[in-house]
């Protein structure tokens, strides 16, 4: 029976079908459009699918409006709309917010998909701690030690936000978009490098914090639209892992069949 993962950020709906709720399932069929254009999913995107989907769950970030919205648009299936709300506990991670319910549902997601990514890859050896960065409409830099306990993390402004909100509040900073130098000497690159530099220097802040916590250096997987922008200047090893909230929506569905 196949499977609807949706991860709703900011920006833009992600979606994946999967031809079944396990890890490691084959992907279907995917897509993703910007929330301005929720309303063409059903005629678009989903109008022609390899396989009506048996079960859906979604990470959603952008609001309960934006929520019923989608949800509308999953009426051309009989199937019950799932979210996922970050808990103390659930997919082998253990949630250290101080409120756990309120970590954005896609960081939680994300640190579950990186807890089986971590736990695939040990190959007999004691598990490592996770750096899962996610680069979207805002950036976020989270710690998972080598139990699967999210420890924190930190988030900052995405490219966009930074340049706009540079833009909006200078004379001088309407410029267009640049390229990333160790020394700028133009505002374009100025802009594009400080953007870029904020993001990697967070990441390889984070980096240090889990060494020193954790004793041991953490695996780096770097997911979100604009995680290719980053990855280039971003010193540390890493993976880029476009489907971490997917793989994390897989783990937590098939969990929840096999209890
Ligand atoms: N096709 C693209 N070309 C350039 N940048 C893109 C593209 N798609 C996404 N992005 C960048 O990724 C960001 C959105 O990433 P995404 O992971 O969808 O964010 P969110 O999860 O917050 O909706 C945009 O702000 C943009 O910077
Ligand atoms: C930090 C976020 C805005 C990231 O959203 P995104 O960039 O993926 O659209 C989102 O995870 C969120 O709204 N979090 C709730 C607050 C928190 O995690 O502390
Ligand atoms: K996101």
């Amino acid at each position: 029976m196949s499977f609807l993962a949706i991860d709703i950020g900011n920006t833009r709906l992600k979606w994946a079908l999967y031809a079944s709720p396990q890890p490691g399932s084959p992907m279907l069929a995917h897509g993703a459009q910007f929330l301005e254009n929720i309303e063409k999913l059903a005629e678009h995107d989903w109008a022609r699918l390899p396989a009506t989907p048996g079960s859906m769950l979604g990470s959603n970030v952008a609001g309960d409006a934006m929520r019923h919205r989608v949800e509308e648009q999953m009426e051309l299936w009989d199937i019950e709309p799932r979210w996922v709300a970050s808990s103390a506990q659930a997919g082998g991670v253990t949630n250290g917010y101080d409120h756990p319910g309120r970590l954005g549902a896609d960081r939680f997601v994300a640190l579950i998909g990186a807890r089986h990514h971590v736990l695939a890859r040990m190959r007999g050896q004691t598990p490592r701690p996770a750096l899962v960065v996610m680069v979207g409409t805002a950036v976020t830099v989270d710690a998972l030690d080598a139990e699967g306990r999210f420890l924190g993390g930190l988030i900052l402004p995405g490219h966009g936000i930074m340049l706009r909100s540079l833009e909006g509040g200078t004379a001088g900073l309407r410029v267009p978009t640049g390229e990333v130098r160790e020394f700028p000497t133009n505002t374009s690159d100025a802009l594009t490098s400080g953007g870029n530099y904020a993001i990697t220097g967070a990441i390889e802040r984070m980096h240090r914090h889990i060494v020193k916590r954790c004793g041991q250096e953490p695996v780096t997987l770097m997911t979100g639209g604009a995680g290719w922008k980053v990855s280039p200047a971003l010193d540390i090893p890493h993976e880029l892992i476009d489907s971490l909230i997917f793989d994390g929506l897989l783990a937590l569905q098939a969990h929840r069949l096999a209890l």
